[in-house]
């Protein structure tokens, strides 16, 4: 592809989806190449008009709704125009600048996991101080929470701070705005190819049901969270917004960067049980900047539980899953101190502020803080760098409502 220098994150081995627009325009979806965008319902109409209706709208979900093998077809589709030199000068004008990006589909149900061995134990051990860091069940199933689809918003929109109850030293029960406003370093997944009731997808059929992966920020408010959650878990400490990043990297990128999941220390049931299958932990580095400052760098590859696992578990009552469902890994923390995914842990909740530039300490966030998440597969032997992009939010206050 004329522009982008080999090796580049977004080559041609990349191609995510998004969405986007210029001026008052309404959001197109495109592939990304480079730091261009390809328009695909122009290219769709000159090149292959049958997938054009599936791309011609503001949003991934009719492409989502397709089967897997015409999310690929349409993917190699993609590559031949960028590197195919016959097609260029049909190509070449659907190239323009990104633009401003939009949440790229419409979300529909969310759960969200919590896949990391290492972030369920410093989190336990903060929360239930009294008992096992990790609960009995972790490492029988991978544990999940429904969320809400309607406050998933595109990396960029700035988050009010949230307001609710919170129970303070002594017991006093009070409201007002969160006073330990929390982030949690994501990875999500993309769910195309819908499914009947009663027909759970196999842990070796998650590829036909996983469209592609994003970055998620699960902001997180720790004090309404601790006051709220027993016995039925997350609620509003969860609810009020959960930041993705714009572009869908399709999971055929990941062909390279797949690895082994740590070794499994109980038994699974066989609906979980990956041994003899392909791996599916993913190579992804994140790392995590406050006002400029990186300030941990999480390495998703620890994670215990995997995508796949995920949707076998989500779906093996029954349930189903429709194109455009989100589910997220669960915050994404490794084994050493500067590699955990959340404030919580990195300040040990609250105890241990952390230090920025200008001595400046955190503990959670303050007003007009901004946060970046960024996600890559670094590059490896002959492996190109692959990047997810970055999902950011700034806190803003929200006025107060008594
Ligand atoms: O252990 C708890 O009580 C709470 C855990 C979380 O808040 C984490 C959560 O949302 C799941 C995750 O991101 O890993
Ligand atoms: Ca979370
Ligand atoms: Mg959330």
């Amino acid at each position: 592809m004329p522009g982008v220098e080999a090796g580049h994150p977004y080559g041609v081995h990349n191609l995510p989806y998004g969405a986007v627009s210029t001026g008052a325009g309404d959001p197109r979806l495109v592939v990304r190449i480079g730091d261009v965008a390809l328009d695909l319902a122009g290219a769709c109409a000159r090149l292959a008009p049958d997938l054009a209706p599936l791309v011609s709208g503001p949003v991934l979900n009719p492409l989502l709704a397709a089967p897997a093998s015409t999310w690929r077809r349409l993917r190699e589709a993609v590559r031949t125009w960028l590197t195919d030199e016959s097609v260029r000068p049909v190509v070449e004008p659907l190239l323009a600048p990104i633009g401003r990006t939009h949440l790229p589909f419409a979300v529909g149900d969310y759960v969200d996991f919590y896949a990391s061995a290492h972030h369920a134990s410093a989190i336990g051990r903060i929360f239930r101080p009294d008992s096992p860091a990790l609960p009995e069940n972790w490492k029988h199933l991978p544990i999940g929470y429904h969320g809400r689809s309607g406050t998933v918003v595109v990396s960029g929109t700035p988050i009010a701070r949230p307001h609710g109850q919170r129970r303070v030293a002594g017991g006093t029960v009070e409201f007002g705005p969160s006073l330990r406003l929390d982030i949690e370093a994501e990875v999500g997944f993309v769910v195309g190819g819908g499914t009947r009731l009663g027909e759970p997808v196999a842990l070796a059929g998650a590829a036909e049901h996983i469209f592609g992966v994003c970055l998620v920020n699960d902001w997180s408010a720790r004090d309404l969270q601790a006051w709220e959650y027993v016995p039925l878990g997350p609620f509003l400490g969860k609810s009020f917004a959960t930041s993705v990043s714009p572009w869908v990297v399709p999971l055929e990128a990941f062909d390279n960067a797949r690895t082994a999941p740590p070794p499994r220390d109980v038994p699974l049931m066989s609906y979980l049980d990956d041994a003899a299958l392909p791996p599916w932990g993913l190579d992804i580095a994140l790392e995590i900047e406050l006002n400029g400052t990186v300030i941990t760098r999480p390495p998703f590859p620890s994670m215990y539980w995997t995508a796949a696992q995920m949707l076998a578990h989500m779906t093996v009552n029954g349930a189903t899953v429709r194109p455009g469902d989100l589910f997220a890994s669960g915050t994404v923390s490794g084994p050493e101190p500067d590699q955990a995914g959340s404030l919580m842990e990195l300040s040990q909740a609250g105890r241990s502020p952390f230090a920025l530039p200008g001595g400046v300490t955190r503990s959670f966030l303050e007003d007009g803080d901004e946060v970046v998440i960024r996600g890559r597969v670094p590059a490896a032997g002959d492996r190109p760098e692959l990047g997810l992009g970055e999902v950011t939010g700034v806190v803003v206050a929200k006025p107060a409502l008594q």
